[in-house]
């Protein structure tokens, strides 16, 4: 393809743990002509005009006012994951941009990490994986009891299409399932799943063993899970969060976790990212985290990235884009 023939796209990172892959970046380049922020910055004059989408991959490059003002012939942002929370929708759209996410690749292996979570934090993996590699441990299958998660009750806060996912597995572990939500499911998916609905987020929270935690993050899910609620939950529950550090109340939660308010938590995300060395959720034995692996697998990155492609051809030869994300 002639470069001429490319719509031009932004891309910020190349390479890196976080960044694009080589081979991502091939099969980017089949499409389109690709300019990083650093090319932008340092060229603005020349490359403002022909700018037409953004390929933003993990939060990067900041979309703000000044960015958007200095594209005039923007077209598209195609954002790799679910969570939209780190742009500015009301303030794109005012600039005639369209957004566009990626649920379907990311629902899957989210909902395989939470339930992950859920056992690793029941059966104690991370606490036996230090016991056998230990040098001092000298005896096997001694009282590192766990939890079994069959019969166990199941609170799922987000019953959208990750939360939805985690249910579908959770019943194969033979798990009871509350769910809270703003909209309630149809009779057919509450039944698929056995999930019972819960309009109170404080029933869900006192009759559930594990509580999840899959919502967006929005003003009305910030701190969600605060002081009051984690005092609601058994002193035998554990908080699972694959959504947003941003909806638990981090310092009630440490508190909660010190003074046996719950058992333990289990969390793929914190606020920050990463926390802070010397933060107390670090250094306490009844916390697992990971280092927001949701999406953290090869084949959820390829499909990522082949649904950002799709959204940007079709956004800037002006058709409906596949996963918009309406304000
Ligand atoms: O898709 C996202 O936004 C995620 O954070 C997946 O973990």
């Amino acid at each position: 393809m002639e470069e001429n023939e490319h719509p031009y796209t932004l891309i910020n990172v190349i390479g890196g743990t976080n960044g694009v892959y080589e081979d991502h970046v091939e099969f980017l380049e089949k499409h389109f002509k690709l300019i990083t922020m650093k090319e932008f910055t340092e060229n603005k004059q020349d490359l403002s005009h022909k700018i037409k989408a953004i390929f933003m991959w993990f939060h990067k490059p900041v979309v703000d006012r000044d960015l958007l003002q200095s594209l005039p012939n923007l077209k598209v942002i195609a954002n790799c994951g679910v969570g939209v929370d780190h742009l500015d929708l009301k303030l794109i759209s005012s600039f005639g941009v369209k957004v566009a996410n990626t649920p379907f690749a990311v629902s899957n292996p989210t909902a395989d990490l939470g339930m992950a979570l859920m056992l690793a934090s029941a059966r104690r993996i991370v606490e036996g994986h230090q016991i056998a590699v230990s040098p001092d441990t000298k005896c096997f299958m001694a009282d590192w009891l766990g939890e079994e998660i069959n019969g166990a009750t199941l609170g799922i806060i987000g019953m959208g299409t990750i939360g939805y996912k985690v249910a579908q597995r959770a019943r194969a572990f033979e798990m009871n399932i509350l769910y809270h939500n703003r909209n309630r499911r149809n009779e057919a998916d509450e039944q698929a799943v056995g999930a019972v609905y819960c309009p109170k987020l404080e029933d869900l929270l006192q009759g559930s063993d594990f509580v999840i935690l899959s919502v967006n993050l929005s003003p009305q899910t910030q701190k969600l899970i605060g002081r009051k609620e984690l005092e609601l939950m058994k002193p035998t529950a554990t908080l699972i969060n694959i959504s947003r550090g941003q909806v638990v109340d981090q310092d009630a939660l440490v508190n909660a976790l010190k003074n046996g308010v719950i058992k333990a938590a289990a969390l793929d995300v914190t606020y920050p990212e990463p926390l802070p060395r010397d933060h107390a959720l670090l250094h306490l034995k009844n916390v697992i985290i990971t280092p927001h692996l949701g999406s953290a697998t090869s084949k959820a990155r390829h499909l990522m990235m082949r649904n950002m492609v799709e959204s940007i051809l079709a956004g800037v030869s002006g058709l409906p884009v596949p996963n918009e994300v309406h304000v």
